[in-house]
């Protein structure tokens, strides 16, 4: 088995908080070097890379000497406002030792859910990577509420792995990889080295986060890699403690554990869609409905609509629900969801009686639905 990463042109390295803050010590600016080399290193052999990093809210714990992760929310913003400071400086100054310029961007969920937010941003990626800027995202801790964050920066590794439409996601962490069991607690468990990104085993497998400095755990390292998959990346989940673990992956040593992507690549605007963590709204179909969507690939007519959940506009994602509760489509709805009351169950024929006017004769057009 050879890494996918010696044939991938455009990578995320995603670095967890306890590897660059060791374990909540205070940033680890001898690692944080070393990473920075072997991306340098990356680079010269003609890989485009983008750095993903946590670590803003331990270091910023760090510095203002708090022992205790606060449960306060605004204390948390606080922390990672100035855990933040000192990331990008270490990162800037160790990657200007090898002549590379960095950019620092801070994201929320918003930020991509929003069609022309998540354009631009995509738009200045791109061109930070063609100018050889390595840009370094976090998540925007301190302006996020729970109900526009991403939640976990494996999450967010994924998330611009398909905005840039990478080919390998690599996530680095204090494991070698992803083990049958959680290593700390189960003596037994071997490393799994190669398996498909969507398989629903792995995430038997995965446990919570085993450290209390970071976040996610095993199992959202799981997901970004099922959610990276769709959009055509594989993901390496390895240890960033582990010698070169970059150029060897690089020169196609499989190191840690690959999670291969098998589904088709989605197109970049369905992509998109699958992407948002948060709808403001559904619409339940029936049967035929369903039918009509999975099967056939038809669109969303106002008369297989059963009952309309949230408050949306015109121009939303909105989730497509079956009878049972299943998520089957979303898509980008043409009504918004007090429209979409008064024509459900009726035929196209009728909209214009109903409203006044009719904008198009489908709810969702087939063109801007995505079968998840
Ligand atoms: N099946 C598993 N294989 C490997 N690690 C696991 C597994 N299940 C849970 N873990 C735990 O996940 C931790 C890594 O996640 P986390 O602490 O969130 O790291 P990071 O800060 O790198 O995101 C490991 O230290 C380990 O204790
Ligand atoms: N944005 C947060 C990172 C949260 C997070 O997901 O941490 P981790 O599980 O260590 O990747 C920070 O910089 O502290």
């Amino acid at each position: 088995m050879r890494s996918v990463v010696e044939n991938a042109k455009r990578l995320v390295v995603k670095v967890g908080s306890s590897l660059v803050t060791d374990d909540g010590r205070g940033l680890d600016r001898a690692a944080i070097g070393r990473w920075a080399a072997q991306i340098a290193a990356l680079r010269r052999s003609g890989k485009d890379v983008v750095l993903v990093s946590s670590g803003a809210i331990a270091e910023g714990m760090q510095r203002l000497g708090w022992t205790q992760r606060p449960r306060e929310i605004h204390e948390l913003q606080a922390a990672a406002a100035v855990g933040q400071m000192g990331l990008v400086q270490v990162y800037e100054s160790c990657f200007a030792a090898h002549d590379i310029r960095t950019a620092q961007i801070l994201l929320t969920h918003a930020d991509l859910a929003d069609r022309e937010r998540y354009l631009n941003a995509r738009s200045t990626l791109t061109t930070l990577l063609r100018l050889g800027v390595v840009p370094i995202i976090n998540e925007n801790d301190t302006v996020v509420t729970d109900e526009i964050r991403f939640g976990d920066n494996d999450t967010l590794g994924a998330l611009v792995a398909n905005l840039i439409e990478g080919d390998v996601l690599v996530i680095l962490t204090d494991q070698t990889g992803l083990y049958t069991a959680d290593p700390r607690k189960d003596a037994h468990a071997t490393l799994v080295r190669e398996a498909d990104a969507g398989d629903p085993a792995l995430e038997a497998m995965a446990g919570g986060t085993g450290s209390h400095i970071g976040r996610g755990g095993m199992l959202t390292k799981i997901l970004a890699a099922k959610r990276a998959a769709h959009g055509g990346a594989t993901t390496v989940i390895a240890s960033g403690r582990e010698p070169d673990v970059l150029p060897r992956l690089a020169a196609g040593e499989a190191v840690g554990t690959q999670l291969v992507a098998r589904t088709a690549r989605l197109a970049a605007r369905k992509q998109w869609m699958a992407d948002h963590l948060q709808l403001r709204g559904h619409v339940v179909i029936d049967a035929g409905a369903c039918r009509k969507l999975v099967e056939e690939g038809k669109s969303l007519l106002p008369i297989g609509v059963v009952s309309v959940q949230g408050s949306f506009g015109r121009g939303d994602v909105i989730a497509c629900i079956d009878e049972q509760g299943r998520e089957l489509a979303r898509g980008i709805t043409h009504y918004s969801s007090q429209e979409a009351q008064r024509i459900l169950r009726h035929p196209s024929q009728e909209i214009e009686a109903l409203l006044g006017y009719m904008l198009e004769p489908e709810l969702i057009h087939r063109d801007n639905l995505v079968v998840v």
